[in-house]
C-alpha cells in the first residue's frame, strides 16, 4: 500500500479545513480538540447542525461542507483510498492556522505534496499563498525532502464569492506557471467533484513520482513516519 503525506495550507480563513473562528460559539459535545481526539474521528453530526459552507479537507474527507468546525489544534486526518486499482493511505496535514507561519521546516520534511489554498475574496491570502510557494520552492535547493514540483497544487477556493473577487483567476494562473506548479479555481462550498479531483490529481503526481524514485533506488530508504511522529506529535484521525 502506498503512503502519501499531503499538507493543505494557506493563510487563515482561506478555507483550508472547514475550521472556522466561531469555535468558540459550538456545543462542547461537537468541538474542542479533546473530544475529538476521543472519538478520533471527524464528527458526521455537525455537517447536521451547520449547512453553512465548508472547505477543502473536511468537504473531501466528508463528502459534505461544514462551515464552521470547531478546531485549535493542527491534526492529521487518515483516510484509505484506491486510485487507480492501488491502495493509498492518505495523509492529511491540517494545521489549526497558518497566520504569520512561513518556516514549513517540518512539513517541507514531511510533506509528499503540498495544496496552497487562497480565498480569491481577499489579496492577503494570495500573497501568503505567493510566500509558501516560495518558500516551498527556495527548498527544492535545500537539504529538505525533495518533490515534484506537479505534487504542489494552488487552490483559489471561495469561487462562489466571485462577486468580491480580488484576485484574478490570470493572476493566480501566472503565479502557478511562474512556481511550476498546478492551479485551479474552485468553491470548497459548491463544487464537491472538482474539490475531489483536484485532490486526485495531486495523489496521482505523488504516486507517480513515487513510482520513479522507485526505479531509482533501492528499497528501504523511505521513512519518515517515524520522524514525523517524533516532529509533530500529532493525532491520528480515521474518516
Ligand atoms: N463562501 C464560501 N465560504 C467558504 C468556502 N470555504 C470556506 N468558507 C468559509 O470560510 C471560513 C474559513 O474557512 P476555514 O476552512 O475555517 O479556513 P481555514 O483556512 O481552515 O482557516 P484557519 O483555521 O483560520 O487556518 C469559514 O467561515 C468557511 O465557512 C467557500 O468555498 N465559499
Amino acid at each position: 500500500m502506498a503512503e502519501v503525506k499531503l499538507a493543505v495550507l494557506g493563510g487563515g480563513g482561506a478555507g483550508k479545513s472547514g475550521k472556522g473562528r466561531a469555535a468558540a460559539k459550538l456545543p462542547l459535545a461537537l468541538g474542542g480538540a479533546a473530544e475529538r481526539r476521543r472519538r478520533g474521528r471527524l464528527v458526521p453530526a455537525l455537517t447536521a447542525a451547520f449547512a453553512s459552507p465548508a472547505a477543502l479537507t473536511v468537504r473531501f474527507l466528508t463528502r459534505r461542507f461544514i462551515g464552521e468546525y470547531a478546531s485549535n489544534a493542527e491534526c492529521i486526518y487518515t483516510k484509505h483510498l484506491c486510485l487507480d486499482g492501488r491502495q493509498i493511505h492518505l495523509e492529511i496535514y491540517d494545521p489549526c492556522s497558518q497566520r504569520g507561519k512561513l518556516s514549513l521546516t517540518d512539513e517541507l520534511h514531511w510533506a509528499d505534496g503540498f495544496i496552497i489554498v487562497y480565498d480569491i475574496s481577499d489579496r492577503a491570502s494570495f500573497a501568503f499563498a505567493k510566500a509558501l510557494l516560495y518558500r516551498i520552492r527556495e527548498s527544492h535547493l535545500g537539504a529538505c525532502k525533495k518533490m515534484v514540483e506537479s505534487a504542489v497544487f494552488l487552490v483559489g477556493n471561495k469561487q462562489d464569492l466571485c462577486h468580491m473577487r480580488e484576485v484574478g483567476w490570470d493572476e493566480g494562473q501566472k503565479l502557478a506557471m511562474d512556481n511550476k506548479c498546478q492551479f485551479c479555481e474552485l468553491s470548497a462550498a459548491e463544487h464537491y467533484q472538482e474539490v475531489v479531483a483536484m485532490f486526485m490529481k495531486v495523489l496521482r503526481n505523488v504516486t507517480s513520482s513515487f513510482k520513479v524514485k522507485e526505479k531509482r533506488r533501492p528499497s528501504g530508504s523511505k521513512s519518515m513516519a517515524k520522524l514525523i511522529n517524533n516532529m509533530f506529535g500529532k493525532r491520528r484521525k480515521s474518516v
